[in-house]
């Protein structure tokens, strides 16, 4: 199976570097999240890796090869980029049915993308009348018609309804699971969240993680419990009892840091302290992704002056 393997990799605009010694490997049978800030690079590696721009040093390669030097690049790569990338004048099918004769797909797959990503009923309407979330599945459909083993899409959530949100999860799923290499970009830290397996995480074309996603979070994120009661007072006591200090929230519920929910369910029984509720608060990706980030941003607000 084919994985994206770049190594060392720099790109320099004039003088910005927008990708800084950069190595990470994509591999096939799980989806990798692309996280970044604007403007961390994203973008640029995935142009490096299809070729459409040159590395100032290192490689991008795909299966050990150059995108240049594939036989039948659909066939390995298939990629979206920029949702508006068809003629606004063609139609959606006829914009497959050109990329498929100029990659000797067979045409039967154009058929099967338009079904595989619910567009059959617009494909014979010009481009120029898509909303974006359909343009955007013109893209996925436009990426997926080479039947490629490694996908690479940046951003392909933008513009999809809920439904639509739903069905790209399970896509990417599947994809990873029919043994791809995925790497998805997005900003959207929930999205990422429900898809990836895999995080590498750029800032300022710098690599800064590259781990399993659950990891990510761990690391950086103190796993607490969430309680609520109908006796403050006894909740208090009992846990400080217990060497723990809550903290309290003006919603009414109490955080317990660093804590397990089974040793605080067990200690609030056997104190006969009522729960109203008690859950784990595991910590969530975009909290992660704040801490890692928070000083690789180049265009953070400043706060808001009161
Ligand atoms: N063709 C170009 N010429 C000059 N500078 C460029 C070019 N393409 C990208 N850059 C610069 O390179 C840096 C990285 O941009 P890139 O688009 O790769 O970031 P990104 O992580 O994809 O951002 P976003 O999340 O906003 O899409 C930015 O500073 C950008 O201005």
């Amino acid at each position: 199976m084919t994985s994206i393997d770049v190594r060392d990799l720099t790109k320099e605009y004039g003088t910005r570097r927008a990708v800084d010694d950069l190595t990470f490997t994509v591999p096939p049978g799980r989806v990798t999240g692309f996280l970044g800030p604007n403007g961390a690079g994203k973008s640029t590696t995935m142009r490096l890796v299809l070729g459409l721009d040159r590395p100032t040093s290192g490689s991008a390669r795909l299966g050990g090869r150059p995108y240049a030097s594939l036989p039948q690049p659909l066939r390995t790569v298939g990629a979206l980029l920029d949702a508006d990338a068809a003629l606004g004048s063609r139609t959606g099918r006829d914009h497959l049915r050109v990329l498929a004769a100029t990659h000797r797909i067979p045409d039967r797959r154009v058929d099967e993308v338009l079904e595989e990503t619910g567009l059959t009923p617009a494909a014979r309407r010009r481009v120029r009348t898509y909303s974006l979330g359909m343009r955007q599945r013109l893209g996925i459909a436009a990426a997926l018609l080479g039947d490629p083993e490694v996908l690479m899409l940046d951003e392909p959530s933008n513009g999809l309804d809920p439904e639509g949100i739903v069905w790209i999860r399970g896509l990417l799923r599947r994809l990873a699971d029919e043994g791809r290499a995925v790497l998805v970009s997005s900003h959207l830290m929930n999205e990422t969240a429900s898809f990836a397996d895999h995080l590498v995480v750029l800032g300022r074309g710098r690599l800064l993680a590259d781990t399993p996603m659950r990891e990510f979070i761990d690391a950086r994120v103190r796993p607490a419990v969430r309680v609520r009661t109908s006796d403050s007072d006894a909740l208090e006591n009992a846990l400080a009892r217990h060497g723990h200090q809550a903290v309290h929230h003006p919603e009414g519920h109490w955080t317990v840091p660093d804590a397990r929910v089974d040793d605080i369910g067990r200690l609030a029984s056997a104190e006969g302290v009522p729960l109203l509720e008690l859950t784990a608060d595991e910590g969530t990706l975009e909290q992660a992704y704040l801490d890692l980030t928070a000083a690789d941003t180049e265009f953070t607000a400043r706060p808001q002056e009161a």
